[in-house]
């Protein structure tokens, strides 16, 4: 299928006046959805459970609150924005017995309806806005006039103008100032999650850590080897963000261009593509959505991922990088870790 490629002109957001839009979950995406959305002029409300600790801010943020329940009720189009791990037990329980023909269930990643943790009633919209990006940066390309690209698809069509919502919501979060890709949940699932653990969040945590301790175990200072792997990285994929490959190649020195092309290769290897072809058949056939769901099931009480979190903080480099990080005035530590 030749996915289609949508900009701010192909889209229609008055698609949305009238409609009542319920983000549920206000977190790294919830926050940014709800406040670009209501920034754009639509009709929000945020749902929270009990006792929510995202409360007190979505509040302070002039958002509306109320229970999951009550915004099911309410919306027409009813985006969740919890945990991936959260989200079949809270649909069945809050959202599912208040919707309604011609409602719209709206997600940002494809997981619950993938893999079969949800499904939705044939009379309701299934429509996909997915974000590639962290959340905060949807929030802050939208204040800076930017915006993110995102995915979009129309899973469920009850009402026969579901991908028109995809396209008017993907618009009124920012999304279509850069660019909206047509998909489908299959699709966007299984390269999200290959991306993510292969690339952007695992491939280059470890890469970047195994270069720290490569430096550090040969007698380095672990400060220099800090800004060596870890710091500049940043700068370095800035200027790919900008100018792609050849644009940053440009930038550095002749040096770094040769040993870029000729030590390269002897990192990632052919065993690391063969991993990841083995985690890319994982996220296939299935075999992490299940590790993952029961790993973070309550009756695990998760304790396998917060041994890897708590291993993960408390290593040299993230200590050296906290001393690194506090040399400069104008980082704010907490910005994210307290947000
Ligand atoms: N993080 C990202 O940048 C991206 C995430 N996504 C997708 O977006 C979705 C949300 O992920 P993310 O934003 O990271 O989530 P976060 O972990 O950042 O936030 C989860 C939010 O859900 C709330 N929550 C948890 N359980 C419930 C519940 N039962 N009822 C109501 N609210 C609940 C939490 O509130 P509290 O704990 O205070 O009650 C919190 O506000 C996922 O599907 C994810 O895959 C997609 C693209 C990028
Ligand atoms: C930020 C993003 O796109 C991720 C890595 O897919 C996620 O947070 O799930
Ligand atoms: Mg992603
Ligand atoms: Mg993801």
């Amino acid at each position: 299928m030749a996915f289609r490629m949508f900009h701010e002109q192909d889209c229609d957001v008055s698609k949305l006046d009238g409609k009542k839009v319920a983000i549920i979950g206000y977190g790294s995406q919830g926050h940014a959805h709800a406040l670009n959305l209501k920034d754009s002029g639509v009709d929000v409300k945020v749902g929270l459970r009990p006792g929510s600790k995202s409360k007190a801010k979505a509040e302070k943020q002039g958002l509306e609150v109320v229970s999951n329940a009550e915004a099911a009720k309410w919306a027409d189009i009813i985006m969740i924005l919890i945990n991936d791990e959260y989200q079949a037990k809270m649909y069945k329980e809050d959202i599912e017995p208040n919707l309604a023909p011609g409602k719209t269930i709206a997600f940002a990643h494809g997981f619950n309806i993938h893999y079969g943790c949800i499904t939705v009633r044939p009379d309701c919209n299934v429509i996909m806005v997915a974000p590639k990006a962290p959340g905060h940066t949807v929030r802050s390309t939208y204040v800076e006039g930017k915006g993110t690209p995102c995915l979009v698809c129309a899973h469920q069509d009850a009402t026969g103008d579901a991908f028109d919502l995809a396209l008017a919501y993907g618009a009124a979060i920012g999304g279509a100032r850069a660019a909206l890709l047509e998909t489908d949940f299959k699709t966007e699932t299984e390269t999200d999650l290959f991306g993510e653990q292969n690339v952007l969040c695992g491939g280059v945590t470890d890469l970047m850590e195994a270069g720290f301790n490569t430096l550090v175990e040969a007698g380095y200072d672990p400060r220099n080897a800090y800004f060596e792997c870890i710091h500049e990285m940043k700068l370095i994929v800035d200027l790919i963000y900008e100018s792609g490959f050849a644009g940053m190649r440009s930038s550095i020195s002749n040096t770094a261009e040769y040993g870029d092309y000729t030590a390269g290769p002897h990192v990632i290897t052919e065993a690391a593509k063969e991993g990841m072809r083995y985690n890319l058949k994982r996220i296939q056939n299935g075999e992490f959505a299940k590790e993952f769901l029961l790993d973070m099931s309550e009756e695990s009480h998760q304790v396998h991922f917060k041994a890897m979190r708590r291993q993960q903080a408390e290593t040299l480099m993230e200590e050296t990088g906290k001393k690194i990080r506090a040399l400069y005035a104008w980082n704010d530590e907490d910005k994210l870790l307290n947000n």
